[in-house]
């Protein structure tokens, strides 16, 4: 089997005292989109937060393509190649939606070996950016700034995409036009992340999904694992 592109080694991740993430280990391996899921407040945001190095465990380990980057900081992550769409978006309300693509191709430090999203090819994914690319970010709806967190971090062709919680918030149009959207980033052979409560999104996009309950890995199995597990889904996911 593939090495992973990243791999989460019994991680334990802390806010001041509360004890979050309890000893947390995961893989993902090249090309996979794995899916976490879990209730509200079980830790998702957090270990997609572990991951980018916002927020660094205090043991455990975190690897990426083999190398340790348990103490690395984001700005490091993000030159080996990994990418974070935060949950709340997150974009600058004064930049032009084509300010925002240029300036992120412009920050581009890692070279995409072969994956290539330019911001033609991202205005091509998402028609509305292309018809608002003059209008500034904080103009734009709420579902209209998820695609261009999205965008944003696809130009700069990372190696791990993690979405946190991309479809909160968006009419169920964007919802679809974001599904096909992660069709084509996993067909090109990109490795996603994916913190979803939406379980019929995640579960259509996903290799692999993964539980989280009060901050532990509780399931590991294949969408269609858990599709036919009622028991797990009415525990852990409450449908
Ligand atoms: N900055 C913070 N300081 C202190 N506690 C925090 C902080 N951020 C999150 N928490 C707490 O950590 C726990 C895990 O939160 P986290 O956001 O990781 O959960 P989640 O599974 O992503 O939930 P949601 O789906 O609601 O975003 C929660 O109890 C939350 O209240």
């Amino acid at each position: 089997m593939a090495q992973p592109i990243v791999s989460v080694d019994d991680v334990h991740t802390y806010y001041g005292d509360s004890y979050i993430l309890q000893g947390v280990s995961l893989d993902v391996r090249p090309g996979e989109l794995v899916a976490v899921l879990g209730r509200n407040g079980v830790g998702k945001s957090t270990l997609a937060s572990t991951i980018m190095g916002f927020n660094p465990p205090r043991r455990g380990a975190i690897r990426f393509e083999g190398k340790a980057l348990t103490r690395a900081t984001p700005e490091a992550r993000s030159r080996a190649g990994i990418a974070l769409v935060p949950q709340g978006r997150r974009t600058f309300r004064s930049l032009s939606v084509a300010e925002t693509l240029e300036i992120a191709r412009h920050l581009r430090r890692f070279d995409g070996q072969g994956l290539s999203w330019t911001v033609d090819a991202v205005y091509d994914a998402f028609p509305r950016l292309a018809e608002r690319r003059d209008n500034r970010a904080g103009t734009l709806s709420g579902g209209e700034q998820q695609m261009l967190a999205v965008g944003r971090a696809l130009v700069g062709n990372p190696r791990l995409v993690i979405l946190d919680e991309p479809t909160e918030g968006l009419s169920p149009l964007l919802v679809k036009e974001l599904f096909g959207v992660l069709e084509m980033v996993k067909a090109q052979g990109s490795t996603i992340l994916l913190v979803e409560q939406r379980l019929k999104f995640a579960l259509a996009l996903a290799d692999r999904v993964v539980i989280l309950n009060k901050g532990k890995v509780v399931y590991t199995a294949t969408p269609a694992e858990l599709q036919a597990d009622e028991d797990v889904r009415h525990r852990y996911l409450g449908v």
